[in-house]
């Protein structure tokens, strides 16, 4: 018999022990039937999302990508990163099958006996690539959040196939394989309204030399208000590219102090700026804070691809972007800096771009 498996959790036995130490995961305390949230997981006041802050009359724009190469298409694409930072996308080129496998897939992953999930964690990966986790950095974090991941860095496809687990590894290309030329177009569009007239080399490792993807898995929560599934945070990608499911319970920083959520809409995709952009483009395109609440009734499951710089590319706002004369407010810096920097403190939403300011 697996002991760690086998070892019933009390009130007095440790839950970080079991969920983080023991990679159980938050998923294996959901099962366990839990009536109470353990107090690891209790957020300050005012972290946890209440509808006393939320806008239910606003909502992120809703793109319809089918005829991309028109002019209105990449206005609105360039409009919505420059308001909101978050924008919807639909009629995208990727098959709607490609998406709904690597949901499937996903929940494979994670449905998985917690043994061959511990195969993937950060002492015993095959690779530093691909990594199994719970919540975002729980050693820095005073409280922490409800949520598995499988992170996975991609290097190449071999690699890829050779390491990543294969409950998802297929159905995981194949959506990074799909997403491909809407990547493409939406960085075209973009580097345009800043006069990038071109995406050379150089710039094609700077806007996506490389890639991360995270499947994210919230279990059933026994008190979802007082804890959070992510916290406030921006990412640190140049785009992201997310799918969720049908459940919904992502919200995205709206003017002032008001949240506004993203509804799931069968077949989109969520687009997002990430700090990087923000700082390539000298401010003009937004990264925006977001979160995600812990549902009380259901699982629910993300999947995110971080389209990124490479590690050791240097970022700072473009020339092209300086040329008239703007003042610069972001320095140069080494990407993997910017990012280990991200990943060593709890989320602290838009804080880890403070690292780049002049
Ligand atoms: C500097 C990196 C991140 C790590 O390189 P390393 O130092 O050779 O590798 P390590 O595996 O030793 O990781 C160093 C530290 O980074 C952390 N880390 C290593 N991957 C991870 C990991 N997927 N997850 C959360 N900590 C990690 C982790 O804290 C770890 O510390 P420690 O565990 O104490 O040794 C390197 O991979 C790199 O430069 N990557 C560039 C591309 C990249 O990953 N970009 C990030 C895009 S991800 C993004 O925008 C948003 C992500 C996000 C994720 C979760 C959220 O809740 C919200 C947002
Ligand atoms: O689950 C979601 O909807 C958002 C996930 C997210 O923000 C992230 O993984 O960075
Ligand atoms: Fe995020």
């Amino acid at each position: 018999m697996d002991p760690i498996v086998a070892t019933p959790i009390s009130e007095s036995s440790n839950i970080t022990d079991f969920v983080i130490t023991n990679r159980n995961g938050v998923k294996g305390l959901s099962e366990m039937g839990l009536k109470t949230l353990p107090k690891q997981y209790i957020q300050p006041v005012e972290e946890r999302i209440t509808v006393s802050n939320i806008l239910p009359q606003e909502s992120i724009p809703i793109i319809d990508m089918s005829n991309w190469d028109e002019q209105k298409v990449s206005e609105s694409i360039c409009d919505a990163a420059e308001k909101w930072g978050f924008f919807q996308i639909i009629n995208h080129g990727v098959p709607i099958e490609v998406l709904e496998n690597v949901k499937d897939a996903t929940h494979r992953f994670f449905n998985l006996p917690a043994e061959e999930k511990r195969k993937f964690s950060k002492e015993n990966s095959p690779s530093n690539s691909v990594r199994f986790g719970t919540s975002f950095s729980p050693e820095a974090e005073k409280a922490l959040e409800w949520k598995d991941y499988l992170s996975m860095f991609y290097v190449s496809e071999e690699e890829a196939y050779a390491l990543w687990p294969s409950a998802c590894k297929d159905q995981v290309l194949e959506y990074m394989r799909g997403s491909e030329p809407v990547i493409q177009r939406l960085l075209e569009a973009l580097m345009k309204r800043i006069n990038v007239k071109e995406i050379d080399e150089t710039k094609k490792s700077l806007l996506m030399g490389s890639k991360r993807i995270n499947l994210n898995y919230y279990p059933i929560c026994p008190n979802p208000e007082l804890t959070v599934g992510i916290g406030r945070h921006s990412d640190v990608s140049t785009l992201t590219i997310l799918l969720q499911d049908d459940i919904g319970g992502l919200y995205v920083r709206g003017n002032n102090d008001s949240w506004v959520h993203v509804p799931p809409i069968s077949g989109s995709l969520v687009i997002n700026v990430g700090d990087a952009l923000q700082i390539m483009s000298n401010g003009r395109y937004k990264s925006i804070e977001h979160r995600v609440v812990a549902n009380g009734s259901k699982n629910r499951i993300s999947v995110p691809i971080f389209v990124n710089p490479r590690p050791d590319d240097m970022i700072g706002p473009f020339p092209e972007v300086l040329a008239g004369g703007e003042e610069a407010l972001y320095k140069q810096v080494l990407y993997s800096n910017y990012v280990r920097h991200f990943f060593k403190k709890a989320h602290d939403g838009k804080k880890t771009i403070e690292f780049a300011k002049i």
